[in-house]
């Protein structure tokens, strides 16, 4: 079965609560999650004037096809009460797609691996927790060797 990895980002609300629920119903949609990062509270990456950020990693085994697995993120997204206000602004919750197997896709509504992975230390920080030995179809490299290569200075607050 395939194992995916998601990264969920909360900085609006009550960060810890909305996590956890997403959690809940991506176990519930997505497939079992057989792993689990810790929160890590990061500073805004991209739009920095807005609230620190809570980002937590998933290992999800999924029978879903990756477009039935980002309809499932963002369903996730909506019951949180998701508002697309700014590109990159705040957001009570936000579930991107890591790493799908070692699945390469670039459409115009899903690119895998995601295509900031190896740039976001927000990311590379729970995902090397959980996945450190996983490797970038895409780059040949592992998720530890992204974290120790990645140059985006990140305040963990
Ligand atoms: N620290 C941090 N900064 C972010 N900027 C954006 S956009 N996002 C949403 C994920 O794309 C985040 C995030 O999850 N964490």
């Amino acid at each position: 079965m395939p194992i995916a990895y998601l990264l969920l980002g909360s900085n609006l609300g009550d960060r810890t609560a909305t996590l956890q629920a997403a959690v809940a119903e991506l176990g519930r949609t997505a497939g079992p999650i057989t792993a689990a990062s810790g929160l890590y509270e990061t500073a805004a990456w991209g739009l920095t004037e807005q609230p620190a950020f809570l980002n937590q990693a998933l290992e999800v085994q999924t029978s879903l096809s990756p477009a039935q697995l980002l309809a499932a993120c963002l369903a996730a997204e909506q019951h949180a009460g998701r508002q697309r206000l700014v590109r990159w602004g705040s957001r009570t919750l936000d579930v991107d797609i890591l790493l799908y197997d070692d699945l390469v896709l670039d459409t115009p509504t899903l690119q895998l691996p995601h295509p900031r992975l190896p740039e976001r230390r927000f990311a590379l920080l729970p995902l090397a927790e959980i996945a450190a030995n996983a490797v970038h179809p895409g780059l040949g490299c592992t998720v530890a060797e992204l974290l120790a290569e990645c140059s985006d200075e990140l305040a963990v607050t």
